[in-house]
C-alpha cells in the first residue's frame, strides 16, 4: 500500500517546520504567513508596523520551545526559584536582543532583505515597554538577563502599566510630557495568562474569631476586591536553552458592572469598582527617587506584592509541597522599599490563609526575603501615615504592629532603658501623622540587606540603616551593580563587538572578565586605528540622528561630552552647564582661543512636579541656542538636548560618547549603572569619588579615569565648619561671569528671572556643593581637553577602559547574589524537541 501523497511528497523535499525552520526560506514563508494569518494583511495593504508584528511572531514561535521546555524542567525538577519583586522593569525593545541571544540575528536579516524589507526600519517600529523611570529599573531588566543567561531558575515580578514612563517632547527649551501609550498597537511579546488570575483585597476591617479547634485567628473583611491577571513576557538567556518569565500583573474589576447600584440608579456607583479597578495599574508614577505619598501608590506596591507571593505560594503547593519549606524554593528580592509591604503580606497569608503559627511563619518570611536598597536620599525613603497604612491594609497594620513589638522587645535586651534607640529603629515613625516606615519593614523582614556599589553600603551601614547595623551586622553585605553586556555593547555596539570578537573570540559576551585580552593588542596601532574608526563610524550615526531628529549640525571630530541620566540636581547637570558656559565666555574674551572643541549632549527626564529640574533643563536649551547660533563660537562648541531618552536611545549614546559625565556629589549616586555602560564601550569618564565611579576607577586604573571634586569626608568636614557658596562666587571670577552672565537674561531673551529660582538655589543654599567642585571640575575638563589631543594615548585609555570593565557585567553581580543572599544555582535546560516528540 503506496505511502499518502503527502508523506511521499515530504521525504522527497524537506519541508522544515513553519514555526522552528531557521533556513532562509522557511524564514521567509513564516514572515509572509504571519502578516497573513494574524495580521490580516497582504504586503500592498501591509504597514510597517504590520510587517514588525509579522516579524515579532516569527522569532517570538523560536523562543517558545526554549521558553515552555523551561517551564516543564522548572516543574519536573521542583526547583529553587529567583522572584525579583520590582515595581519598574524598563526592558527596552526586545527584538533585536532576542535575535542576539537566539543566535539567529544574521539568518532573519537575510530573510528579512531577501522578502524586500529593510531590518533597521522594522526595528525602530517598536515601542520600547517604559515601565521604569531610570537605573533602578533597567537594574532590574539587565538582571533578568543575566539570571537566563546564567541559567538561573527565576521569575520577575512587577506591575502591566498600561502608561509607561511619558515621553518627552521639548517645547521652546521645555520638558513636556506626553502620555506613553505603548501597548495601543499591540504587544507579540507577551501572552496573557488569565487562568492565573488572583484577587486581592482593599480596605474594610479585621475581626477575629476562634475556628473549631478553637485557634485565635483574624480575618480580613475588605471593603472592595481587585483581580489581578497575570501577562508573561518571554526573557532568553543568551545562547542557553533557558528563557525565564517575566510577570507583570494588570488589575482589573472581579464584576465589571454592579447591577444592584444600577437598578437603585446609582449609574456611576454602578461602574466605579471597574474604574477603580482599572486604574490601579493605569499609570506608572514618574518619580526616580522623590517619592509622593500617594494613596494610589501603596494600592500598587500592594497589588502586585499581593498577586505575586500568592502566584508563588500556589506554584509552591501545585508541586505537592507544604509552606514548610517554602523559604528552601522561593528567594524573594525586594527591589527597594517599593515591595515591601510583601513582608507583612507573606506573614498574612502563612498566619490567616494557611493558618501557620506567628513564629514559624516569621522564620519563613524572614529567611525567604532579601532587600536591596538604592538611596540615601532622606526624599526618596517610603514612609506611609498610618492612617492612610490602616484604611487601606488595616490587617497589615496589626502584623506590622505585633513585627514591631517583638522586634523591639529584641532591641530592649540589647539596649535597656534606651528609649532613643527603640524610636530610631521602630517600624514606626511616632512623630508627627506618625508614619510606617518601609525601610524599616525590609530591614526586619529581610535575612540580607544589600547596597549597591562599596560606598553606598559602606555609607548605609554609616548613616541611615547605622542602627540596624549595629543590631543585626550579619544581615549586612554589598553587591556592585552591574549591566549586561548583551544588550549594552552586542546589541548596541555591533561594530565595537565585532573587532573585539575578531580579537579575542566571542567568550567575552558570556564571560566579560576575557576583555582584558584586549590589553594585548593595545601596542598593535592598526588596532587602535580599527578602535578609532569604529567610534567615529558611530559618533557620525548619532550626528546624523541629532541632524534629523534636531537640526542641529555637530561634527564626529569634535569631543562627545555626555550625559545622560534622570534630571535631579544631586546628578548636578547644572554644573556641566557652568563648564560649557566658562568656555563661551573664554572664546568670548579670547576668540582666537585653541580649544579642544567639544559636542556637549545631554538626555534625561525630570519628574512632572520637580520644577528644579525643568528649570535646569530650559537652561541647557536656552544655553544651546545662543552657544549654537554664535558665529564667534563657530564649530568649536555645540550643545544638545536630546528629547524622550530611553532605553532605545540610550542604545544609540553609550557607543557614541567620548567622555562620560559622573559628577554627582560624592555620597548621593548610589552606584550609577551608565557610568558602567559608557566605559565599556570606550569612553573615559569624568567623575567624583562617589557611588560605582570609585570601583572603575579602581578596575581601569586611576590612570585612565579624569577624577576630581570632594570626597564625602571632606563634604562632612566642611560642611561642619559651615559651607558659604557666596565665598566661592566672589572669590573666582569664571564661576562669577558664569552665574552673573545667567542671572543677567543673556540666554533668555533678557529675562534675568527666568533662572531666578536655580541661580538663588545655589547662590544662598547650594546643598549639592556645585561651587564647591567648580574649579576643582573646570581644571579636570582642561585636563581631558588635553588628553584629547593626543589620539592615540586617547585611543590607549579608551581600550584599557574596555578591557579593564570586566567587573561590570550583571553576570557577576547575580553570581554574588546567588552565592551571599539567594543560596541558588544553575538549571541547564535540556531541549526536548516538542514538535517531533509530538510528531
Ligand atoms: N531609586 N533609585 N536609585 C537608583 C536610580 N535612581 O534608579 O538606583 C540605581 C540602581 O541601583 C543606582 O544606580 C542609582 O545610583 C540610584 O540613584
Amino acid at each position: 500500500m503506496n505511502p499518502p501523497l503527502n508523506q511521499m511528497l515530504q521525504s522527497q523535499i524537506q519541508i522544515e517546520d513553519d514555526r522552528t525552520g531557521l533556513s532562509i526560506e522557511t524564514l521567509r514563508r513564516a514572515i509572509a504567513d504571519n502578516l497573513f494569518y494574524i495580521q490580516g494583511k497582504f504586503p500592498a495593504i501591509a504597514t510597517k508596523h504590520d510587517y514588525y508584528m509579522a516579524l515579532a511572531y516569527t522569532v517570538r514561535d523560536r523562543l517558545l520551545h526554549r521558553w515552555l521546555n523551561t517551564l516543564e524542567v522548572y516543574l519536573k525538577q521542583d526547583v529553587k526559584l529567583v522572584c525579583y519583586l520590582s515595581a519598574e522593569y524598563l526592558v527596552g525593545p526586545h527584538l533585536v536582543n532576542n535575535l542576539i541571544n537566539l543566535g539567529i540575528y544574521e539568518q532573519i536579516r537575510q530573510a528579512v532583505e531577501e522578502s524586500g524589507l529593510n531590518l533597521q526600519q522594522l526595528i525602530n517600529t517598536e515601542e520600547e515597554p517604559g515601565l521604569g523611570n531610570g537605573g533602578l529599573g533597567r537594574l532590574a531588566s539587565c538582571y533578568m538577563d543575566s539570571l537566563a543567561s546564567l541559567e538561573i531558575p527565576a521569575i520577575g515580578y512587577g506591575i502591566r502599566y498600561e502608561f509607561g514612563i511619558f515621553d518627552q517632547e521639548i517645547k521652546d527649551g521645555w520638558q513636556v510630557e506626553i502620555t506613553d501609550k505603548w501597548l495601543q498597537d499591540g504587544n507579540p511579546w507577551e501572552i496573557a495568562r488569565p487562568e492565573a488570575a488572583v484577587s486581592v483585597k482593599f480596605g474594610g476591617h479585621t475581626e477575629s474569631y476562634l475556628d473549631d479547634q478553637g485557634n485565635y485567628r483574624v480575618r480580613w473583611l475588605p471593603e472592595y476586591i481587585v483581580k489581578g491577571i497575570p501577562y508573561d513576557t518571554p526573557i532568553l538567556g543568551y545562547k542557553v536553552n533557558t528563557a525565564n518569565s517575566m510577570r507583570l500583573w494588570t488589575s482589573e474589576a472581579c464584576e465589571s458592572f454592579d447591577f444592584q447600584r444600577f437598578n437603585v440608579g446609582d449609574y456611576y456607583g454602578a461602574v466605579d469598582r471597574k474604574v477603580f479597578s482599572e486604574n490601579l495599574t493605569k499609570v506608572l508614577y514618574p518619580n526616580d527617587e522623590p517619592i509622593k505619598g500617594k494613596e494610589l501608590r501603596l494600592q500598587q506596591q500592594y497589588f502586585f506584592v499581593s498577586c505575586s507571593l500568592q502566584d508563588m505560594i500556589r506554584i509552591h503547593l501545585n508541586e505537592g509541597n507544604t509552606l514548610d519549606n517554602f523559604a528552601e524554593k522561593f528567594a524573594v528580592q525586594l527591589n527597594d522599599t517599593h515591595p515591601s509591604i510583601g513582608v507583612a503580606e507573606l506573614m498574612r497569608l502563612l498566619i490567616d490563609v494557611h493558618y501557620y503559627p506567628w513564629e514559624k511563619a516569621w522564620e519563613i518570611t524572614e529567611k525567604t526575603f532579601g532587600f536591596t536598597n538604592h538611596t540615601l536620599l532622606p526624599e526618596a525613603l517610603e514612609r506611609w501615615p498610618l492612617g492612610l497604612f490602616g484604611h487601606l491594609l488595616p490587617r497589615h497594620l496589626e502584623i506590622i504592629y505585633e513585627i514591631n513589638k517583638r522586634f523591639l522587645d529584641q532591641v530592649r535586651l540589647k539596649y535597656p532603658g534606651n528609649n532613643e534607640k527603640l524610636s530610631s529603629l521602630s517600624l514606626i515613625d511616632e512623630r508627627g501623622d506618625k508614619y510606617v516606615r518601609m525601610a524599616h519593614l525590609a530591614c526586619v523582614g529581610s535575612h540580607k540587606i544589600n547596597g549597591v556599589a562599596q560606598l553606598h553600603s559602606e555609607l548605609l551601614k554609616k548613616t541611615l540603616l547605622k542602627d540596624f547595623y549595629e543590631l543585626l551586622p550579619e544581615k549586612f553585605t554589598n553587591v556592585t551593580n552591574g549591566v549586561t553586556p548583551r544588550r549594552w555593547m552586542v546589541v548596541s555596539n555591533p561594530e565595537l563587538s565585532q573587532l573585539i570578537s575578531s580579537k579575542i573570540g566571542e567568550n567575552w559576551i558570556k564571560n566579560l572578565d576575557e576583555l582584558r585580552k584586549l590589553e594585548g593588542f593595545i601596542d598593535d596601532g592598526g588596532f587602535r586605528q580599527q578602535w578609532r574608526e569604529v567610534k567615529r563610524k558611530v559618533k557620525q550615526d548619532l550626528a546624523q540622528y541629532i541632524h534629523d531628529k534636531l537640526g542641529i549640525i555637530v561634527s564626529p571630530d569634535s569631543l562627545f561630552d555626555v550625559q545622560v541620566k534622570r534630571l535631579h540636581e544631586y546628578k548636578r547637570q547644572h554644573l556641566n552647564v557652568l563648564h560649557i558656559i566658562t568656555l563661551y565666555n573664554r572664546i568670548k574674551q579670547n576668540p582666537n582661543l585653541d580649544i579642544t572643541p567639544r559636542t556637549f549632549i545631554f538626555g534625561g527626564k525630570a519628574a512632572p512636579g520637580y520644577h528644579q529640574a525643568k528649570l535646569i533643563i530650559k537652561l541647557i536649551n536656552s544655553v544651546g541656542d545662543i552657544v549654537n547660533h554664535d558665529p564667534e563660537i563657530g564649530e568649536r562648541l555645540k550643545v544638545v538636548f536630546l528629547p524622550d531618552y530611553n532605553v532605545t536611545l540610550g542604545q544609540r549614546v553609550y557607543p557614541a560618547a567620548d567622555l562620560s559625565e559622573q559628577i554627582s556629589t560624592a555620597g548621593k549616586e548610589a552606584s550609577g549603572t551608565g557610568n558602567m555602560k559608557f566605559s565599556l564601550n570606550g569612553a573615559l569618564t569624568i567623575g567624583t569619588f562617589d557611588g560605582a565611579n570609585i570601583e572603575i576607577r579602581e578596575e581601569v586604573g586611576e590612570e585612565n579615569f579624569f577624577l576630581f571634586g570632594l570626597k564625602t569626608e571632606e563634604i562632612d568636614q566642611l560642611r561642619a565648619q559651615g559651607y558659604n557658596p557666596q565665598d566661592y562666587y566672589n572669590s573666582n571670577p569664571e564661576l562669577k561671569a558664569a552665574i552673573d552672565l545667567i542671572n543677567s537674561g543673556f540666554f533668555s531673551h533678557g529675562d534675568g528671572g527666568l533662572f531666578q529660582l536655580l541661580i538663588n538655589s545655589l547662590l544662598y543654599l547650594d546643598h549639592y556643593l556645585l561651587f564647591a567642585d567648580y574649579q576643582s571640575y573646570l581644571d579636570c575638563q582642561e585636563r581631558v581637553s588635553q588628553a584629547y589631543k593626543d589620539q592615540e594615548h586617547w585611543t590607549r585609555m579608551s581600550i584599557l577602559n574596555t578591557a579593564r570593565m570586566g567587573k561590570f557585567s550583571s553576570d557577576r553581580s547575580i553570581r554574588e547574589y546567588c552565592d551571599k543572599i539567594w543560596n541558588t544555582s544553575p538549571v541547564p535546560i535540556q531541549m526536548k524537541d516538542y514538535v517531533q516528540a509530538d510528531g
